[in-house]
């Protein structure tokens, strides 16, 4: 029977990372969980035990918080290339690594209107998210944003589906449309402004959930991808996963009430997963831009 070591990584997933920035009294916060992967010649630790290639995942680790001392962390995006070069160009047999980014949001607590200096509060579940890797010669950079809660109460229907003898969902022509949104766009380049392109994508997927009229969730996600690719020449390709939040209207029938779509159960599960790519005709291979593990 022949036995083979197949593809491999490893890394310190979810490293915690808080930095305060000082600039006189107000207090600038940076908030991020870094997961760091590494790709090499490292048949020996998997066949044999020998640990000589290990660069060890605590000292991954070590790295990620020696770096956000030595130079402020940034874009997500500049740290995780940063940290993904050191790796690859220090240790000769990695030749590959992936370091990944959600970055947790704060906001300043206004105390009498005025932003406070250094007391916050969490934004929120939302993060944006950065997965860099980088290969000896390139590098290839995927942003994003997770847990992007939304709803609209009107523009948005659903009807036309087959039914069969189980088919029970009624037909609508207004209902609620609430997902959390978790988008990843693959960049062109390496070289974005990340702060500014993000800050816009963001935008335009709020903008088109708001004013696009949805005949479905499906076609919601079409539109929002495309509406980025329309207006951001830096992005290749976006990816969205849409869990469909579903607001049933109640039967309130029994009670004698008509229920003219003003009171809904919201249903945390199970729930419709609606997730599409939307992508430039032209666009690059992606490597291993979203999929480590490919060569
Ligand atoms: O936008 C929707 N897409 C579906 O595929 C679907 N299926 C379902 O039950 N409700 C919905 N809504």
């Amino acid at each position: 029977m022949a036995i083979r070591l197949g593809p491999n990584s490893y890394g310190k997933a979810e490293i915690r990372l808080v930095t305060v920035t000082r600039e006189d009294e107000v207090h600038r916060l940076k908030d991020l969980t870094v997961s760091t992967a590494l790709r090499g010649d490292l048949a020996a630790t998997h066949l044999t035990g020998d640990n000589s290639a290990v660069v060890t995942t605590d000292t991954q680790k070590n790295t990620v918080y020696a770096f956000a001392k030595e130079r402020p962390v940034g874009e997500i995006e500049d740290f995780a290339l940063r940290l993904g070069r050191h790796f690859v160009h220090e240790f000769s047999h990695i030749t590959a690594a992936r370091i990944a980014i959600d970055e947790h949001g704060w906001d300043r607590i206004a105390v009498r209107g005025e932003p406070h200096e250094h007391a916050f509060s969490r934004s929120g579940d939302e993060k944006r998210t950065a997965e860099v890797t980088v290969g000896t010669d390139r590098a290839w950079v995927v942003s994003g944003l997770k847990d992007l809660v939304v709803l609209k109460s009107a523009g948005s229907e659903f009807h036309g589906f087959p039914r069969d003898k189980y088919t029970t969902l009624p037909e609508t022509d207004d209902r609620i449309l609430a997902t959390a949104v978790t988008a990843r766009w693959r960049h062109q380049a390496s070289d974005t402004d990340w702060g500014e392109s993000f800050r816009d994508i963001r935008r335009i997927l709020l903008e088109t959930f708001a004013g696009h009229h949805s005949l479905s969730l499906q076609q919601t996600l079409y539109a929002m991808g495309e509406a980025v690719l329309h207006r951001r020449p830096e992005v290749a390709e976006i990816r969205l996963s849409l869990p469909n939040k579903h607001h049933f209207a109640v039967d309130l029938t029994p009670f004698g009430l008509a229920n003219d779509n003003e009171v809904f159960v919201a249903t945390d599960r199970p729930y419709g997963l609606i997730e599409g790519t939307v992508l430039r005709e032209d666009a690059e291979d992606p490597g291993p831009a979203w999929d480590f593990r490919t060569p």
